[in-house]
């Protein structure tokens, strides 16, 4: 098993440089090679005869050869060896570029396969440098029917992949089958799998197109079974650790009737949920699902609450300053008049202001931190910290949440996400928390109403947000990331701003709003727009608009075909929020589906649970998930959509061996313990 995760320089004829363009493909080990799938096949069983292909089709063809030429085209051009095969109903011309030894392999008269597009040139028929074989030659077996295509880069061809696919293959057949099995037995004779080897074998090298599926089968079973066994691993590990548990019922029932509005249905189930993991032992991981302005909030600052109770501290990392700001306002004015004292850390403080901030922490005289990243900054200790929150939507790593973790005894961890997913999705990616919804929304919201336009009816767009700015509300306008280039992009909002301030929107004031501001500009600007001395306010997307302005009703989102749908919903999520009746304009330009699909799918729903479900069966969850898509999480064949019985099915079957043994100590499961602490380790999750 082991040697599977040697370096590829281990196969011969792979040095330095090989390895460096396998890397490219993040092909690494052994086992990733082999795990490097094609990405779909060329049915080539068909053989056709001449008179029978179509222009434009590839296709195979069995030929014999008739007098052939070399010769360079045109001065110092590509050699070309040309030869005309034909069979009972035609002849065609065939043409190899830049490999003048052929000829003395393919000499008249020898019968050769071939497989190439077809095409109509001024001889007749013509294929360039198809695949072939010479027939009755030793090479003939090599011929594949089902013939795979990987993804490749420019630097490694197919023909050196397949060699040294090949060659490992090779070698893997003559080690003892049980070896080189990583599923247990029980496993693969309850679901009927083939074995590893033989899955490997032909989903590289198919024979036939059944061989394929049940190869392919097995593969997904293996990589859903391996991604759901190590994450319920690690959670299974948790529940061992010892906690702070925390009562607190009391005080956060209390805290509930000081809240100006009545907590939903939703939201007190899910603070129910909170209460229960608390009072545990074991710390809990939790994700709280909340669909843009569900009251996430409400239902941390509740757990705070329960925190502050214990007499423990409490932590809520937020992803930029501003948003930890509003944090801190939202919290000091919940919270202080309950006597839980909220403190502000973020990388801006000047450097008094932070030791003394760290001080307090220490001193455990604040409550709980709100802050950036600076909150798991080295200098930072806690007196005794319980609770840590944090924002997935905003994707700290992982690692920094253990850090943050780390500075308690085993705190309880409770994720926010405002990227809604079906709930069985959920308990699937988030295999290592458990998953609370809030799943309705605060009474009397009315819903937003979104119009997408083509870039031709931009002014007349416009001309609709005057009416509204002209009724005293203020606006958004969003602009897309270009190219993933900071740089552009601010001009790209710089040049917006300016044309807008200059032309259309010129009797208003329009502010700018972009990444490369410093914290004092960006608050300074958003305290304006909070002000209503800003109306409209330009803004690149890399600044999170996570700012409640409920006075804000209209929002423009420029280049919308740029956006994911969950990114598209989450924009608009920032209006909406007060008393008036809120309007979205998607503006794109010309667009074909599946782009136009989606932009419908924005004007009438509402939901984002709805619209990611949707979104995964237009896109699939690679798109979606876009940044869960690493390390453990990289599926290379199981699809969550696609795959969905089976993924069922390998849920049910890891539940039951963690039930029986969640350590994963006994002898029969030593085997497993091993891979999974390989690929935990592999991805230092
Ligand atoms: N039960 C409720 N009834 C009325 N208003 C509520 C309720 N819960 C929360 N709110 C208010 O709704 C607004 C949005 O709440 P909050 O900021 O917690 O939402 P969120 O889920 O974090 O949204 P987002 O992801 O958009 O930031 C806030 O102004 C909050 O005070």
């Amino acid at each position: 098993m082991e040697d599977l995760q040697a370096n590829i320089r281990s196969l011969k004829g792979v040095g330095p440089k090989k390895e460096q363009r396998f890397l490219k493909l993040n092909i690494e080990t052994l086992e990733d090679l082999l795990y490097h799938f094609p990405r779909g096949y060329e049915d080539r069983r068909e053989i056709k005869k001449i008179r029978e292909v179509e222009e434009g089709e590839k296709t195979s063809l069995e030929l014999q050869v008739h007098p052939l030429k070399t010769r360079r085209a045109f001065g110092k051009g590509p050699s070309l060896l040309q030869l005309v095969g034909k069979d009972d109903t035609g002849s065609m011309v065939i043409t190899f570029f830049n490999q003048p030894y052929l000829s003395q392999r393919i000499t008249p008269g020898t019968k050769m396969r071939i497989y190439g597009e077809v095409k109509r040139g001024p001889r007749g028929l013509e294929t360039a440098n198809p695949d072939f074989i010479l027939l009755g030659d030793k090479g003939e077996n090599s011929w594949q029917e089902i013939f795979p295509i990987y993804p490749l880069t420019k630097d490694v061809s197919h023909k050196e992949l397949v060699k040294l696919i090949r060659m490992l293959l090779k070698g893997i057949k003559e080690r003892a089958e049980e070896n080189f099995e990583n599923l247990p037995n029980p496993l693969i004779e309850e679901n009927k799998l083939c074995r590893r080897r033989m899955a490997l074998e032909h989903i590289h090298f198919p024979q036939k197109a059944k061989g394929l599926k049940v190869a392919k089968y097995r593969l997904v079973y293996e990589e859903f079974f391996f991604l759901m066994i190590t994450l319920n691993f690690k959670k299974a590990k948790v529940l061992e650790q010892q906690g702070t548990p925390l009562q607190g019922g009391k005080e956060v029932q209390n805290y509930l009737e000081t809240l100006p509005f009545q907590a939903t249905e939703a939201q007190k189930t899910v603070i129910g949920e909170i209460l229960g993991d608390l009072k545990g032992s074991a710390p809990m991981s939790r994700l709280v699902q909340g669909d843009v302005g569900s009251g996430k909030t409400v239902v941390a600052m509740a757990a705070l609450v329960a925190a502050a109770a214990g007499n423990t501290q409490g932590a809520m990392m937020a992803p930029t300053e501003i948003l930890a700001k509003q944090h801190y306002k939202t919290l000091s004015h919940f919270l202080e008049p309950l006597g839980i004292s909220i403190g502000l850390l973020t990388g801006s403080l000047t450097p008094k202001k932070k030791k003394r901030m760290q001080e307090e922490i220490r001193r455990g005289t604040i409550d709980v931190v709100v802050g950036t990243h600076a909150v798991i900054g080295d200098k930072v200790e806690f007196r005794n910290l319980s609770l840590v929150i944090t924002d997935e939507q905003h994707r700290f790593g992982v690692r920094q949440r253990k850090t943050l973790s780390g500075k308690g005894k085993n705190p309880h961890v409770l994720v926010m996400s405002a990227t809604p997913i079906p709930r069985t999705l959920a308990y699937i990616l988030y295999g290592d928390l458990e998953v609370s919804v809030i799943d309705q929304m605060p009474k009397g919201r009315k819903p937003v109403k979104t119009q997408a336009a083509e870039m031709k009816g931009r002014d007349r767009v416009y001309e609709q947000i005057k009416e509204e700015l002209n009724k005293g509300r203020q606006a958004y306008v969003v602009c897309p990331l270009i190219e993933e280039s900071e740089t552009l992009d601010l001009n790209a909002a710089m040049d917006l701003q300016e044309q807008l301030q200059g032309n259309m929107l010129k009797d208003y004031k329009v502010g700018l709003l972009h990444g490369k501001m410093s914290y004092i500009e960006k608050e300074q600007i958003m305290k304006d727009f909070t002000d209503g001395k800003i109306q409209v306010l330009v803004s690149t997307t890399v600044v999170e608009v996570g700012v409640d302005v409920p006075n804000a009703t209209v929002m423009v989102i420029e280049n919308a075909e740029r956006f994911g749908l969950a990114q598209l919903h989450q924009l608009r999520g920032r209006i909406g929020r007060g008393q008036h009746q809120s309007y979205c304009y998607l503006l794109h330009q010309k667009v074909k589906e599946p782009t136009r699909r989606r932009l419908e799918i924005m004007e009438q729903s509402h939901d984002g649970f709805e619209i990611s479900q949707k979104d995964l069966e237009i896109r699939g969850p690679g798109e979606l998930f876009g940044l869960r898509q690493h390390g453990i999480y990289n599926l290379k064949i199981a699809n969550f959509f696609q795959h969905q019985k089976i993924l069922q099915k390998v849920q049910q079957d890891v539940k039951k061996i963690l039930l029986e043994d969640p350590g994963l100590e006994l002898e029969k499961n030593r085997k497993l313990r091993g891979i999974i602490d390989q690929k935990l380790q592999r991805y230092r999750d």
